[in-house]
């Protein structure tokens, strides 16, 4: 096994055999390092959650649609950050100061900047929340608990009120396919049961922080509803 290091936007990637997979530990890591202490450094961010996607990826294609559409949020911020303004970019605390002075954000409805830094942010800060509560209630689970019910409860009390009914349809229904809770704990790839559970309690308190400073700033500049 061994571990290359891409350049683009800076992370290890874990190498085995012919696949690429990312242990989940790595991920929670991204996100503890993007706590700077009360601000969010966009690159770790960033690569959180293209650790996020990879495990989505590794879900099977009836996910896709969930994961290109996170890809391509990620994709939307990465390039503001390797652009001309890409110093502006550094943390989500920089970014919405730059968009907002600078009148790069579409505040009321759909214009000239449908896809701005802050809009962009603001989907995966509210995917955020359900990931929050879903790890919660996998941490907490017993072995006969169902993933797909855990999933559902916590799409329900998150992200759904934000989606039209096609969206939710075709969420809901995805989540009666996904894995069962001892093959979800086996692609987290960190050890044994006990060891997963820690690493989801670490990951819900740093997911968790995340989420309560960008949703502080969101609320500070009201920028929660942006089309
Ligand atoms: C510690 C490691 C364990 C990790 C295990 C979980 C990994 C999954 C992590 C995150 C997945 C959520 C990504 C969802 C992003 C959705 C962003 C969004 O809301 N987009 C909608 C609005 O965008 P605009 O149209 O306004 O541009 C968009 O309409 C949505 C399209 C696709 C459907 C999104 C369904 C979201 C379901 C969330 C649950 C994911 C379940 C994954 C299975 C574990």
């Amino acid at each position: 096994m061994t571990y290359r290091f891409q350049a683009k936007e800076q992370c290890f990637v874990c190498v085995h055999s012919a696949a690429v997979y990312r242990r989940s530990s790595e991920v929670v890591d991204c996100f503890k390092m993007s706590l700077s202490p009360n601000q969010i450094i966009l690159e770790h961010y960033l690569t959180g959650w293209r650790g996020l996607i990879k495990f989505i990826d590794s879900l099977g294609k009836l996910f896709g649609f969930i994961s290109s559409d996170a890809l391509k949020k990620v994709e939307i911020l990465v390039r503001f950050r390797n652009g001309d303004n890409g110093s502006e970019y550094t943390t989500v605390q920089s970014m919405v100061q730059f968009e907002l002075q600078n009148e790069l954000v579409d505040v009321n409805k759909t214009g000239i900047y449908p896809e701005s830094g802050c809009r962009t942010l603001l989907r995966l800060h509210r995917a955020l929340k359900w990931l929050e509560l879903f790890l919660d209630r996998l941490r907490t689970s017993t072995e006969d608990s169902k993933t797909s019910v855990m999933c559902t409860e916590a799409y329900n009390a998150s992200l759904a009120q934000h989606h039209p009914w096609l969206v939710k349809k075709a969420a809901l229904g995805a989540f009666r396919f996904l894995p069962q809770r001892s093959e979800f704990f086996k692609i987290m790839n960190v050890g044994p049961p006990e060891k997963v559970v820690a690493v989801l309690g670490e990951a819900v308190v740093l997911i968790s922080e995340v989420y309560r400073i960008t949703e502080e700033l969101y609320v500070k500049h009201n920028l929660l509803d942006l089309p």
